[in-house]
């Protein structure tokens, strides 16, 4: 029996981002692996016009929870949904629902957070640090905790190049961006924010660098550990390979290229792609809170969950890995075929941007309304363009993370835990993940059926010939032109075909 799994037998636990694609993958693990835990209290906001319960209930009946379902029937009694709202000042709790969890919350996971690099700094500082204030004073008030796991980011001091397990201190104090967030003027923040984030690239790696930081000063007599994964990617293992429920890292620009609509991004090939299963990351948190519990380490211990320095992967391997992908299973209704070229030089970038991506769009949509329809895709491609340019940075550099106390906690865990909770991701096969990873996204993001791939590769096919035939127009275009006008074509070209009478 895995001793880790023993240890959430009966506890009570608390997590918030439960409705988040990392917090379902933790929740589903915890049913599966330990299906007699006591409870799993979800902090849940109503959203898009459904209830708490039907957001529950919509999680419970995907296809992620199939397996927990069978070990675990009755996961739908385990599951305690508690309305709260994380940006509110008092995280819009009930009196009734607080005293129930702070009387018996054994564990928590603080998983909630906007992973929005442009997000307006007061709505970031409310979400990434106020609100982790707020529940480690809740935490502090519960007599039965055992361990408070905070996720993080290993891009929260992604302004150094190296990064060890260890909290860097931010220029201004947390308590004291808090406190203005509070009285400052929307006006005001966005005049400040450059300055505050100074060389951090966006107000999520900024926010979550604060929210550590009041983890490490407010957390002080709690058992509290912090895990800081690098790109969270689709499921590489557990509970089946593939698995991915939103656009966030690669996942958004893998749809753009295989539609057809990403033809070149200014990406550094031999930079490293560190990106990280999302299987890998709950199970080292599994872990973490584990022996957080059970050792109580005298200092918050932060957990790298990265792939870089162990099992590197580059953007170029993996864009072409992609690539490669999309021959033997294309996505449908593409509107160009995919291909795209990474490539470092701004100039270069440029050029195809103004050759793959505008031109096309101009033409498609003068021909949309040339047939009395509404022109889409120049607006399209401006939004992709702008969404490619925030991740830009996270393409074009490397980074190296220290993962000591990851190894130290692997050393711990027993020949059972290393198997049932395996973060080791030496044992990843990059190019069998990749293409794992685009399959998934076919399935369980765009939901298309397999069955349509015959017809998706037919579409391809037709795209080929009207790329040909385009090219072969405009090859003679130019020529035609060409001869028309200068001389000294036209005495090429008979140099090399010369007239028939002569
Ligand atoms: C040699 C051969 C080479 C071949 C090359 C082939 C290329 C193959 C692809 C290779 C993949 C390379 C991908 C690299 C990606 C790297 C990502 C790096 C991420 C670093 C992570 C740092 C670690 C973290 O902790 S962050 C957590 C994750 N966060 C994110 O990923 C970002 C989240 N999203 C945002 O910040 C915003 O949504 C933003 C900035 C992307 C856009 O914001 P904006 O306000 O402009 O618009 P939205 O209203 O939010 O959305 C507009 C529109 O875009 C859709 N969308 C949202 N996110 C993404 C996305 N990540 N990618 C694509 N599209 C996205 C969104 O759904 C909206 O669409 P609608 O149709 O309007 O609904
Ligand atoms: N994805 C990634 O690549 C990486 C993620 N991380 C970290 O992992 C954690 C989870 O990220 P991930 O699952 O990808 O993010 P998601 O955006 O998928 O999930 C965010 C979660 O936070 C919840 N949330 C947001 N705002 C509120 C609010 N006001 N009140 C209550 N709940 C709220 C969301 O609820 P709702 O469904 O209602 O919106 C959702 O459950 C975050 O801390 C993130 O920083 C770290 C590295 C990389």
């Amino acid at each position: 029996m895995s001793t880790i799994a023993a240890f959430y037998g009966g506890k009570s636990i608390l997590i918030t981002g439960a409705t988040g694609f990392l917090g379902k993958v933790l929740m589903e693990k915890l049913f599966r692996t330990s299906p007699d835990l006591k409870v799993i209290y979800i902090l849940v906001r109503p959203k898009a016009g459904q209830t708490l319960q039907q957001r529950v209930v919509q999680i419970l009946n995907s296809k992620l929870f199939e397996k927990a379902k069978e070990v675990c029937p009755n996961v739908h009694e385990k599951i305690r949904a508690v309305y709260a709202d994380l940006n509110q000042n008092d995280l819009a709790i009930s009196k009734g629902d607080m005293q129930e969890l702070l009387s018996c919350t054994n564990i928590v996971f603080h998983c909630a957070a906007t992973v929005r690099f442009n997000d307006h700094l007061r709505h970031a500082v409310q979400l990434n640090v106020t609100a982790t204030q707020k529940l480690l004073l809740m935490a502090s008030q519960m007599p039965k905790l055992e361990a408070f796991i905070h996720i993080s980011t290993a891009f929260s001091n992604c302004n150094l190049k190296h990064i060890d397990e260890v909290i860097y201190p931010c220029p201004v104090e947390p308590k004291k961006i808090i406190d203005s967030m509070e009285w400052l003027d929307d006006a005001i923040i966005d005049e400040i924010t450059p300055k505050l984030i100074g060389d951090q690239p966006n107000t999520y790696t900024y926010t979550k660098a604060l929210g550590e930081m009041v983890v490490q000063q407010e957390g002080g007599n709690l058992n509290v550990a912090i895990v800081r994964p690098s790109i969270v990617g689709a499921t590489w293992q557990e509970p089946f390979p593939g698995w991915v429920d939103n656009l966030n890292g690669p996942s958004g620009l893998i749809i753009a290229t295989g539609k057809g609509f990403l033809r070149a991004l200014r990406a550094t090939p031999m930079a490293v792609a560190d990106v990280i299963p999302v299987d890998i990351v709950v199970n080292l948190t599994l872990a973490v809170g584990w022996y957080t519990a059970v050792q109580r380490p005298k200092s918050t211990l932060i957990y790298h969950c990265t792939s870089g320095n162990l099992n590197p992967c580059y953007w170029g391997k993996m864009g072409f890995q992609v690539l490669a992908t999309f021959e033997k299973i294309p996505f449908e209704r593409a509107f160009r075929r995919p291909n795209a070229d990474l490539t470092s030089n701004t100039f270069t970038t440029q050029y195809w941007n103004a050759v793959s991506h505008w031109a096309p769009a101009i033409i498609y949509d003068f021909y949309l309304r040339l047939t009395g329809r509404k022109p889409r895709m120049t607006k399209l491609m401006n939004r992709l363009l702008r969404t490619v340019s925030m991740l830009e940075y996270f393409i074009n550099r490397s980074w190296e993370w220290s993962t000591c106390n990851t190894e130290m906690l692997m050393s711990k865990l027993s020949p059972e835990d290393q198997r049932v909770f395996n973060f080791d991701v030496r044992q990843l096969n990059w190019l069998e993940y990749i293409e794992n990873y685009v399959l998934g996204i076919k399935k369980y993001l765009l939901k298309e059926d397999m069955a349509g791939i015959p017809e998706a590769k037919q579409h391809l096919k037709r795209l080929r010939n009207i790329h040909y035939l385009f090219n072969t127009a405009l090859f003679l275009i130019a020529w035609r032109l060409l001869m028309a006008r200068s001389q000294m074509a036209r005495n090429v070209w008979f140099f090399i075909c010369p007239p028939y009478n002569l």
